[in-house]
């Protein structure tokens, strides 16, 4: 059974009641995936959510306590509005300019790919609405861990912003939801947050060439000792075999020195730190 933990701590009167303050309105534009999943935790979290959307009347099941509107009329009483609508969107949000003045605004969007546009899409909202505050973040994190509150691989969120302010804001929001937040300075850092989730196995190059490297040499190596050596020396062919047995010895071999290498080190360093410090100590 999880427990349900509500990071707003209930403070109880002396009656025994729960002293109610009224809590924080957050709005989210875009009922799509993110915005829903958001929308939940914010909503668990003792926040109090109203969507922006085209269809208010039509966008599918929202997180129950939620309400939704219009744009222009959601965001009016929120400071802080969530953008979770794709980048390709945005235009819409040039016109909503006047009414965003002053407001935070959270850019969650990720891109396909690298380099997709020439701007990244937190500079992008920025220039579309100038008066606002924009704050990159959460676009680290997906639909699916949002709603499942944070996990050990996944309790961090990155932001990136050119107000000190508007930054705080996001951040005790963030941390509120149980992230715990990683500052990356202004909104020029947006572009690199904004490549982390394209990042998947950033140094997978290394390992398949040493996988490769290391398949070759026993091939040739077994096919030299056992195929080779046999023709030669006894004059009997055993070609036939290269496909089955030969594959059955290299692939194991490379598999285990693959394993090798990655346990190796951390054992030499736990034996090392066994007899020359602690782990508090640095790593000399
Ligand atoms: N899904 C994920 O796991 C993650 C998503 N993100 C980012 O969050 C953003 C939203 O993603 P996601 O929720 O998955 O996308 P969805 O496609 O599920 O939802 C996008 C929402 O945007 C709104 N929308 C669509 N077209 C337009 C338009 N032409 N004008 C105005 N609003 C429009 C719609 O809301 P409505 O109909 O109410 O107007 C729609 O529900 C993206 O930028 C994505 O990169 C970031 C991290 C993870
Ligand atoms: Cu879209």
């Amino acid at each position: 059974m999880s427990k349900e933990v509500k990071p707003e701590s209930v403070s109880l009167n002396p009656l025994g009641t729960a002293a109610a303050p009224e809590s924080e309105l957050l709005c989210i534009y875009g009922t799509g995936d993110l915005g829903r999943s958001l929308g939940l935790r914010l909503l668990q979290s003792g926040y109090r959510v109203v969507y922006g959307s085209r269809r208010p009347h039509s966008c599918g099941p929202l997180p129950q306590g939620a309400q939704v509107m219009s744009h222009a009329a959601a965001s009016q009483s929120a400071g802080l509005v969530f953008i979770c609508i794709h980048r390709e969107h945005y235009e819409f949000l040039e016109a909503l300019a006047p009414q965003l003045k002053g407001k935070v605004l959270v850019d969650v969007s990720n891109n396909l790919k690298k380099n997709l546009y020439p701007e990244a899409n937190a500079e992008y909202l920025q220039r579309l609405v100038p008066g606002a505050h924009v704050v990159k973040g959460f676009n680290t994190l997906s639909a699916w861990a949002l709603q499942n509150g944070p996990t050990d691989a996944n309790r961090q969120v990155y932001l990136c912003g050119n107000s000190a302010e508007a930054k705080q804001a996001v951040a005790e929001a963030a941390t509120k939801l149980g992230f715990s937040v990683l500052d990356r300075g202004s909104l020029s850092a947006a572009r690199e947050l904004e490549d982390f989730p394209l990042q998947l196995f950033p140094e997978w190059r290394l390992p398949l060439r040493v996988a490769v490297g290391l398949t070759a040499f026993f091939f040739f190596y077994v096919l030299l000792r056992d195929v080779v050596y046999t023709y030669v020396y006894e004059g009997k062919d055993i070609s036939f075999r290269i496909m089955v047995s030969l594959a059955n010895k290299v692939f194991p071999i490379v598999s285990l020195i693959m394993l090798a290498l990655c346990y190796l080190p951390g054992v030499i360093a736990a034996v090392l730190q066994l007899y020359r410090g602690n782990q508090i100590q640095a790593f000399p």
